[in-house]
């Protein structure tokens, strides 16, 4: 008897069945089965994958925090260019007016109008709903809501004065929650509606003097991941923006105090334009995107430290899964370099002061 032979004859004493051959439909059974699952399988995965319809922002209304300057100016004006209607949010009354005023310049159309709300984000939510609603009476409901106001303050955890960092929680994080609730019932409603939160690089990963600012950034992370699962099924798309360093009257006075070794970090991914960074955030926005970033390096951390971040398309998907681990092998050569410019500084520092000393 050939080996063949054998097993056969052994899978058909033990199964009491006198020829495999019968054992045909059951196989066949298990085919289809198996393509049965593999297909439930693969709607699972592509499903969270399908795009959404991109938001028309000709005749939209959009809320921009921080609109009187930097970025979110840029971003006003971005909107405006493509037709939308914007209020701009922010405290200062002056500045406020001057960048209605410099909006302006850019409209498409007589009918487009730029209102501005001069309020407080982070300090009580009932003055933020109230400042809504009236936007909502003039401009109609919000279509687009970008949480851009914010501030920032670098120096080492010991040397940052224990208020700030309250008041950075407040301001980065709160003052980003407060617009988004007073919007989120009516875009629910009308199952429609985008929220942007500007986060940062720095949101993405901690570096040496941001103790204080990034964990107001990386908060806006938490946040965006967890509403977005709230509110995908009423068709309403989150984005969460993380810009490297951009030129803007905020990032001056963050140069005031930023201590060396920050300075020399954060030009790893160099200095971009506030019309750049507005263009690319706009745009992932309009899209739907739930990640938005800006250069090479922006696009490896995204990819990098997406975890379990929404996905939006299924290029990007297959991108995260193919260059996570190229990526974070190269992630190891930065952080060798930022703790050699730690500890550089740190010896050039401590031979200052022993200088000093003999002197
Ligand atoms: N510039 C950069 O390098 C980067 C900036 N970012 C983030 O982008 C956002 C904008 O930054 P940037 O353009 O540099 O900042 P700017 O300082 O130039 O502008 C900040 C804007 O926010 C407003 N604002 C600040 N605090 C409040 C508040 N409590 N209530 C209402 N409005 C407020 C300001 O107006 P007013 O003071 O009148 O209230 C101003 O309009 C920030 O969240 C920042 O963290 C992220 C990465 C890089
Ligand atoms: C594969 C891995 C790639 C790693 C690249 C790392 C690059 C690190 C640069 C971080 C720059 C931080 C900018 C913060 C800007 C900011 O929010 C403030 N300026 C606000 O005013």
């Amino acid at each position: 008897m050939s080996s063949d032979e054998a097993l056969s004859a052994t899978i058909t004493d033990w199964l009491f069945i006198n020829s495999w051959w019968l054992l045909l439909p059951f196989i066949m059974l298990l085919v289809v089965a198996a393509f049965i699952v593999a297909f439930v399988l693969l709607l699972y995965m592509i499903s969270p994958l399908i795009s959404p319809k991109p938001l028309k922002l000709n005749g939209a209304h959009v809320v921009v925090t921080g609109g009187s300057s930097g970025i979110g100016k840029s971003i006003a004006v971005e909107c405006y260019r493509q037709g939308a209607f914007i209020t701009l949010v922010a405290r200062n009354e002056a500045k406020l007016l001057q960048a209605k005023k410099e909006v302006e310049k850019f409209a498409i159309n007589d009918k487009q109008v730029v209102l501005c709300i001069s309020v407080d984000v982070s300090s009580d939510y009932s003055q933020v709903e109230s400042v809504i609603k009236q936007a909502q009476e003039k401009l109609g409901p919000v279509d687009m809501l970008v949480n851009c106001a914010g501030s920032s303050i670098s120096g080492k955890f010991e040397e940052v004065e224990v208020d700030r960092f309250k008041k950075l929680m407040e301001v980065n994080y709160l003052g980003s929650v407060y617009p988004t609730r007073a919007v989120i019932t009516t875009m629910k409603e009308r199952r429609m509606g985008r929220i942007m939160f500007v986060s940062s690089q720095a949101g993405q990963i901690g570096l040496f003097g941001y103790t204080a600012y990034s964990p107001s950034k990386f908060a806006l992370r938490g946040l965006a991941e967890s509403l977005q699962m709230e509110i995908k099924p009423y068709n309403i798309y989150v984005t969460v923006a993380y810009p490297p360093d951009t030129d803007t009257p905020g990032l001056a006075e963050e140069n005031k105090t930023k201590p060396l070794e920050t300075k020399l970090i954060s030009e790893t991914s160099g200095v971009c334009q506030p019309d750049q960074v507005a263009k690319i955030i706009v745009r992932d926005a309009v899209q739907g995107n739930f990640n938005s970033s800006v250069g090479p390096d922006g696009y490896m951390l995204s990819a990098l430290t997406c975890g379990m971040s929404p996905v939006t398309s299924i290029t990007e998907g297959l991108q995260q899964i193919v260059t996570m681990g190229l990526f974070r092998t190269i992630a190891l050569f930065y952080l060798g370099s930022f703790d050699s410019i730690v500890r550089r500084c740190m010896i050039q520092r401590e031979q200052l002061k022993a200088a000093d000393k003999r002197e």
